[in-house]
């Protein structure tokens, strides 16, 4: 049997068994054995190694950041791509246009933006239909996907796309479950929670436990509505937390009353790549959701440059990684820094050194020894 059917053997058997205090146990198992299985899939030959991409399809990492455009074949991607960067990708009414990886840019408030423009992915994709798998090993590396789907047809291909990515380890617009699982020498398992357990209960624990052999273990689950998925996703600790934007693409091709709906899909952006409507929303909700930090050089005695912000990724914004990102040199040549902006303690200025964290929008001035 492939590991395919064997996913699918205890899925079925999943959908079979109804869940109560008596089969939780069961469930527990049966969850934590598909995780594993899925795991040979991420990692197996052609999945690319969990983080890495299929052969031929990842490209040079350019720009500041990367968003990668995920969706069924036809639905536009390649024409929202060439007309946001201006860099050609063919595009026809026929399905599987794009058969790799088309890189592109547009900037933003001064950052570069790596656009990646990839062939549409099919159900079962990430059981190695079609290119699927290494169309999402690619998205596994980006920072934001774009989720692009025809408007006439969103719903049913929303949830297969993203069953899709979550099978392949890719958990979209959440952070990683507050749980933890402590391994130690002796004393068996220990379970705390500090919200109550409504969608776990102990026995589904322990089976979780025990299918990953951890007979020695404090877990402490302090997720309100932790699930077994959410424990299985922290043992199994390879997954990836990526925000997604849903493009609903061709509102040229319906009516305003039906456009009203649409709205209703969380973070979604209907727009017309053909006829650039709404595109603009599009560029600020992609500015929005990639949270990135923009920061003023000023030379001294001079005013700040506002032409060219130096742009950080949130979580690697100290003054140390504004000043590596100039010049390597630069940080061990600095004496200390000032800072107006947000992240600054008063509006005159503040005198920080190489582990301060900015904030977007700030000022630095550096000083030399
Ligand atoms: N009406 C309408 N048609 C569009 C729009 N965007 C793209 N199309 C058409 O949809 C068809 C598919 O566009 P592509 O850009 O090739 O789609 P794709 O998602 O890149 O397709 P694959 O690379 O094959 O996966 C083309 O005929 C486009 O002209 C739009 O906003 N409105
Ligand atoms: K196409
Ligand atoms: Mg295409």
């Amino acid at each position: 049997m492939t590991t395919i059917q064997k996913i699918k053997e205890i899925e079925d058997e999943m959908a079979k068994t109804q869940k109560n205090k008596a089969t939780s146990y069961h469930l527990g198992q049966l969850k934590a054995k598909i995780a594993k299985l899925r795991r040979e899939l991420i990692s197996g030959p052609s999945g690319g190694g969990g983080g890495g991409a299929g052969i031929g399809f990842d490209v040079a990492r350019t720009g500041i950041a990367s968003v990668g455009f995920v969706g069924f074949p036809s639905v536009g991607k390649s024409t929202l791509m060439s007309k946001l960067t201006g860099t050609h990708s063919e595009a026809s009414e026929i399905d599987f246009t794009t058969l790799t990886t088309v890189p592109g840019t547009v900037k933003v408030h001064g950052a570069p933006i790596q656009i990646l423009d990839l062939p549409g992915i099919i159900e079962g994709a990430n059981d190695g239909r079609g290119r699927g798998r290494q169309v999402i090993a690619v998205a596994r590396t980006c920072h934001l996907i774009f989720i692009v789907l025809d408007v006439l047809k969103p719903l049913g291909d929303k949830k297969v796309i993203e069953s899709e990515l979550e099978g392949f380890g890719i958990r979209l617009n959440r952070r990683p479950p507050n749980i933890t699982v402590r391994k130690k020498e002796k004393g068996g398992i220990a379970i705390t929670n500090t919200v109550p357990l409504t969608n776990i209960d102990h026995d589904e624990i322990k089976a979780i436990l025990s299918e990953y052999k951890l007979s020695n273990c404090d877990v402490a689950i302090r997720e309100p509505g932790a699930n077994a998925d959410d424990l299985v996703d922290v043992i199994e600790g390879n997954r990836v937390y990526i925000p997604a934007l849903y493009v609903l693409n061709k509102i040229d091709a319906i009516s305003i009353e039906e456009l009203d709906l649409l709205y209703k899909i969380p973070n979604s952006v209907p727009v017309s790549s053909k006829e650039w409507m709404n595109v603009d929303e599009l560029i600020q909700k992609m500015w929005e959701t990639l949270n990135l930090v923009r920061v003023y050089t000023k030379p001294r005695g001079l005013a700040p440059d506002y032409s060219q912000p130096v742009v950080l990724r949130r979580g690697k914004c100290t003054v140390e990684d504004f000043c590596s990102s100039i010049h390597k040199e630069i940080a061990k040549q600095m004496k200390y820094a000032i800072v107006w902006g947000a992240s600054a303690k008063h509006a005159r200025g503040q005198k920080v050194g190489l582990d301060h964290v900015l904030e977007d929008e700030d000022v630095v001035h550096i000083s030399k020894k």
